[in-house]
């Protein structure tokens, strides 16, 4: 784990001194759009057109919000279109590193041995930390956003004239509504298990474990009556909503003691984890392995030894 500061890489853990034991997840810093036209996007600068083979995403397969990106390069049948690395699933003194071995893979563009490295090449002074995912322009040679929520946006519809894959999971009739609902779903249960796991003092640990198990409570009604969060139309806030709870048995439960209740303990969230994971080609994009590995093997404040618990059982099939 660790930082760039003015391009150089610094081996720190998050600082949680000043904010009470809180964990306060910092702001993606590239924001830039690939639109069907190259013209501007809601944030960044413009240049950025949608063309078959110019971008490369960088993920870990153990990251939620990577997964996601993923998700969406499948669903929408991108995936001739935009080539993929995957990082090392451990995250130690260098960051996320590149390793051919298993799922993993080599830095395909470049040969880097750390993801760092890609950074630096886009911005020899950024100064921040170094996440996953990361969408590269090989055209221009720089990162064109490191913020999943906008690289699923751009991916949702910047492509369909390529692929003549119109699938919608950003409809402009619900979009207000999934907005609001993605920014709850994202401050109490996305980033509320990390706010859980990452706090260093019992009090912001307990404020933020009430908040996301009133949210799953919540939740737990909503499918109880719904087959997706907004009936029977499948969105965007379902798969952002996805990629936490396929992660909360096998290591939110213990990894960041969310363990109230498991999934498993919830019938309504239970059958649309079942019903998001059977849906064709998301499967594949799932990796428990990765998953499992990186939580438990990367944080060594919360867990020293690195073992990795061999359960639960998960059968989603
Ligand atoms: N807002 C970003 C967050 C991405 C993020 O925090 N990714 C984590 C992995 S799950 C990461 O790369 N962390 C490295 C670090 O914080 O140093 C997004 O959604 O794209």
């Amino acid at each position: 784990m660790g930082m760039l500061v003015d391009g150089q890489w610094h081996d720190v853990w998050y600082d949680t001194s000043k904010s009470g034991g809180r964990f306060v997840r910092s702001v993606s810093q590239f924001r830039n759009f690939v639109t069907a036209d190259g013209s501007a996007g809601p944030t960044g600068t413009g240049g950025f057109a949608a063309e078959s083979g110019r971008y490369h995403l960088y993920v870990s397969l153990a990251c939620p919000w990577a997964h996601r990106t993923l998700i969406f390069r499948k669903l929408k049948g991108l995936e001739d279109h935009i080539d993929v690395s995957v990082v090392h699933p451990l995250m130690l003194e260098n960051g996320w590193e590149f390793r051919d071995e298993g799922a993993a893979t080599t830095d395909h563009l470049f040969g880097s041995s750390a993801l760092w490295q890609v950074y630096t090449k886009a911005d020899p002074t950024y100064s921040g930390r170094v996440t996953v995912p990361v969408l590269w322009d090989k055209k221009t040679g720089t990162i064109v956003s490191n913020e999943s929520a906008e690289i699923i946006r751009m991916f949702n519809s910047a492509f369909d004239d390529i692929t003549g894959n119109r699938l919608d999971f950003y409809p402009e009739d619900l979009s207000a509504d999934i907005d609001a609902l993605n920014a709850k779903i994202y401050d109490s249960i996305n980033n509320g298990v990390y706010k859980c796991g990452f706090a260093t003092t019992q009090e912001a640990y307990e404020e933020n474990f009430g908040k996301l198990f009133e949210a799953l409570d919540t939740m737990e009604e909503r499918l109880s009556a719904n087959r997706y969060l907004f009936g029977d139309r499948l969105t965007e806030a379902d798969w952002r909503f996805f990629t936490t709870l396929v992660r909360f048995d096998p290591v939110y439960v213990g990894h960041f003691k969310c363990n109230l209740k498991r999934i498993a303990d919830y019938p309504a969230l239970t059958r649309y984890l079942k019903d998001l994971y059977n849906h064709p080609g998301v499967a594949e994009t799932v990796n428990f392995d990765h998953i499992k590995r990186h939580y438990y093997q990367s944080h060594k404040t919360i867990n020293p030894t690195g073992i990795v618990p061999v359960g639960p059982e998960i059968d989603l099939a």
